[in-house]
């Protein structure tokens, strides 16, 4: 069993990343990520710290705007108006989840499709799936797929199940692995047997956001785990959605939680943004 590190793959990246973002800055482009987060959601604020410590890693310049949870709609679409209008800001992300008094749709959609540094804007979603080039992906799945590059696991004409129909992770992921040739099923909370999908699945994409609802022994022998699922316990112990060892027992390869593909979403977050700064001096 092929543990497929994470962390050592996202090391990598960062090492390109920062390796471009030299060369953008030798002709004079200082690639530049600005966070916008509302509110004081504990995790989100961990997670944002996470951020503006990668950008330092790779010589990214990252901007945080810390906005109250009364801010209001207009507010934070006035914000982002004037990030659009500002060539110092190449990639922009909003984080998630927004007060529930704000409209998240509208506020992902007011992000200018060339600084979407999620790759959430309607253009970009829509470029994905009729398979325009260069425009920022979803960086979970984005960070999936280069993972299984890495892994040498190569999708073409393999049964791929992905588990969760999500915008941000479950329905972009089907996209990228029909595009490299699986044949793919997009399997959800209403779906008849899942043990039985996730049985004949030679790769399986667990994003569903409940701790180890992937059972071990659903999972087919030799086959492929990557588990998106970062769940904590009552104990603090962070777990995914698949059962970790029983299906380490049968797959041929497989993710942890933690160490698996959330440090690759974060590492894909720096590739966006500094292939978005690159497209303004082309
Ligand atoms: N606009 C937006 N874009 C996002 O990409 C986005 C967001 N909003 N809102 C919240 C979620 C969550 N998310 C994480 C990614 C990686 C780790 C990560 O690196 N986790 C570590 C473990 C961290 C720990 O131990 O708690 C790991 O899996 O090894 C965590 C969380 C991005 N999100």
């Amino acid at each position: 069993m092929n543990l497929i590190d994470g962390k050592q793959i996202a090391a990598k990246v960062k090492g390109e990343v920062a390796t471009e973002v030299r060369a953008l800055a030798a002709r004079g482009v200082q690639t530049g990520l600005t966070v916008v987060r509302v509110g004081d959601d504990p995790a989100s604020a961990i997670y944002v710290r996470g951020k503006r410590k990668d950008c330092e890693e790779v010589g990214i310049t990252s901007v945080e705007h810390h906005l109250p949870a009364t801010t209001t709609q207009a507010e934070l679409l006035a914000l982002i108006a004037r990030l659009n209008a500002d060539p110092a800001v190449h990639g922009i992300l909003v984080q998630l989840p927004l007060p529930k008094h704000v409209d998240e749709r509208a506020v992902l959609d007011a992000i200018s499709p060339a600084k979407d540094a999620d790759g959430f804007h309607p253009f970009n979603v829509g470029a994905l799936s009729i398979g325009i080039a260069g425009v920022p992906r979803p960086c979970t799945p984005a960070g999936v797929m280069r993972m299984l590059d890495e892994a040498k696991v190569d999708p073409k004409g393999k049964r791929a199940l992905v588990v969760g129909r999500s915008n941000i992770v479950g329905k972009p992921m089907a996209m990228m692995l029909l595009e490299r040739h699986a044949t793919v099923t997009l399997a959800h909370s209403r779906t008849a047997d899942l043990a039985g999908e996730v049985g004949r699945a030679d790769i399986l994409v667990a994003a569903i956001g409940k701790a180890e609802l992937v059972k071990g022994a659903w999972v087919k022998e030799g086959a492929v785990v990557i588990d998106v699922g970062m769940n904590r316990l009552a104990d603090g112990k962070l777990v995914g959605d698949v059962e970790f060892a029983a299906a380490a027992a049968r797959a041929s390869a497989i993710t942890p939680v933690p160490g698996g593909v959330g440090p690759m979403t974060r590492a894909m977050l720096l590739v966006n943004t500094v292939e978005l700064a690159k497209r303004t001096v082309r």
